[in-house]
């Protein structure tokens, strides 16, 4: 597969689309294992998410709701620290059976501050997706259930993910090339 460049910087494959399909496939499948007989209300985070979260969907054979949102952070004051508002998020998850899909957790920030938000709300469970995991680089410990695949600490596009807005188009995943 050739390299794909993405504004000013080269990117070579790294996850073609036959092996992410494989493995979200066997993630849909765990899942569906793993709630056999439930109804699951899976929450999908923006931008990111959505090219995972619509091929994830199509192997579930679970009862299955999902709803789209945007998570927005900005500093509170000193006592509230950072703030994550979610918008989209208007259906009560008071008792469901809750899965978040992510397209990559990096330093896990991006959870940790979301996270007690949805716990607030009482669900009956809270589980985590996420496609990518870049283990190296956690700074916020967050509970992953299931992972797609450990990565390592590389700027990764494609399949939903973007640089500076553009390389989400790409059905395959590719990884930030070293310099020539
Ligand atoms: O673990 P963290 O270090 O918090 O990083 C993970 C977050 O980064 C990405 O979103 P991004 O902010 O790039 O927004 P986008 O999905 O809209 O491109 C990804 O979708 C996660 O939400
Ligand atoms: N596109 C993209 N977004 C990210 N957000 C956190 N890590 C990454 C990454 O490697 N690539």
């Amino acid at each position: 597969m050739p390299d794909i460049t993405v504004h000013d910087k080269r990117f070579s494959i790294y996850l073609s689309e036959e092996v992410l399909q494989k493995r979200i496939k066997e993630l849909a499948d765990a899942i569906n294992k793993d709630y056999a007989g439930k109804k699951v209300y899976f929450i999908a985070i923006l931008n990111g998410s959505f090219m995972f979260a619509a091929d994830f969907f199509k192997y579930l054979t679970v009862d299955s709701e999902i709803c789209f949102i945007k998570l927005v952070s900005y500093k509170g004051t000193k006592s509230t620290g950072n703030v994550t508002t979610a918008i989209g998020l208007e259906d009560d998850l008071h008792g469901k059976d809750v899965v978040i899909l992510e397209d990559i957790i990096d330093t896990g920030k991006t959870l940790h501050y979301f996270l007690p938000q949805l716990q607030h709300q009482q669900p009956h469970s809270l589980k985590i997706v996420a496609l990518l995991h870049k283990a190296e680089m956690t700074q916020y410990e967050v509970p992953i259930d299931y992972t797609g695949f450990v990565i390592p600490n590389k700027f990764v596009v494609g399949y939903g993910l973007d640089y500076d807005g553009l390389g989400r188009n790409h059905g395959a995943i590719y990884q930030l090339a070293d310099p020539e």
